[in-house]
């Protein structure tokens, strides 16, 4: 176990542009506010290079990791100002048929740390109309991932992946003291379910969870729910944002992960039961117990 330090994280709250330029240019001067704050880890939301209007306009844009001008500018950026940059993700060519939303840990001198494609599509057909195909456009991640901060362990999730608590459960079991979500979460489920997953995700685990938000109404018509968090261990949300961008801090203090599972340690009590359908009897017993 790392000693237990203090840091400051800074959520960097974005409404991301149809265009990779303006997008960035946000993106850099907010990150740049963060760090003139006194950030040590700065987070942006999920696609923080654009949000586009359909499928060929996305495909027009998108560029492959090593041709990136996003990245290789937060890169220089995460370098220049000395942090730890975490960008939420970047929408980037994965294929010829598919792009993939890929989250990217930059260390301090500008180097990449760790990255993760996002595992859950968000394949969602609202009430009133509101359609997401993720799935379409995106190749889906199979591997969660995990990093070491110099305060402690790290693990990547992105937005709708929140909903899949085995996940989260399962970087807290590999280490994790931070969890993060950068997310843009639509204004409707965001107002039904956002905070009660954000916080249900850190009391679970015991975990520091890290949700920097797109907000907002978009060029692209789209409306995000805005509302970045830091939500302690405990459960307690120590920053919030509202819906417009801008920077969001809490200085982090590592030593209440373990008093959070000290006084609950239900990450140690792990799965103990099976499912039983007396219907149909003994042999339909599912044995599940001893995994997580
Ligand atoms: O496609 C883009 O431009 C950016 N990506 C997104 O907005 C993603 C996939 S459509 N949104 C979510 O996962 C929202 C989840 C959510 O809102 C929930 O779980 O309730």
């Amino acid at each position: 176990m790392a000693e237990h330090t203090t840091f400051t994280a800074a959520m960097v709250q974005m409404r991301t542009s149809l265009l990779p330029e303006p997008s960035l240019e946000q993106g850099m001067r907010l990150i740049r506010e963060a760090a003139a704050q006194g950030a040590n880890y700065v987070q942006t939301p999920e696609v923080s290079n654009m949000m586009q209007l359909n499928r060929k306009a996305l495909f027009e844009h998108l560029a492959s990791e090593e041709d990136d001008k996003s990245l290789q500018a937060y890169r220089a950026l995460a370098a220049e100002l000395k942090i730890h940059l975490h960008i939420g993700s970047l929408a980037l060519r994965y294929s010829p048929e598919k792009a993939v939303n890929r989250s990217f840990l930059i260390g301090p001198e500008g180097n990449l740390l760790a990255s993760y494609d996002k595992i859950h599509m968000f394949d969602i057909d609202l009430p009133g109309g509101e359609s997401y195909r993720e799935s379409a456009n995106y190749q889906p991640g199979e591997t969660a991932v995990i990093s070491d901060l110099p305060w402690g362990r790290i693990g990547l999730t992105i937005c709708y992946d929140v909903r899949f608590p085995a996940l989260y459960r399962a970087l807290a079991e590999a280490g994790a003291w931070f969890l993060t979500v950068p997310s843009a979460f639509t204004r409707k489920t965001g107002e039904a379910h956002w905070h009660t997953l954000l916080r249900a995700r850190a009391i679970e685990t015991g975990c520091f969870v890290f949700a920097a938000a797109q907000a907002g109404l978009h060029e692209n018509k789209r409306e995000t729910f805005g509302h970045s968090l830091i939500v302690d261990p405990w459960g307690e949300i120590i920053a919030e944002g509202g819906v417009e961008p801008g920077v969001f801090l809490a200085e982090i203090d590592t030593a209440k992960v373990e008093t959070a599972r000290k006084t609950i340690p239900s990450l140690q009590h792990g799965r103990r039961f099976g499912i039983a359908d007396p219907k149909a009897g003994p042999e339909h017993l599912h044995l599940v117990r001893g995994s997580a």
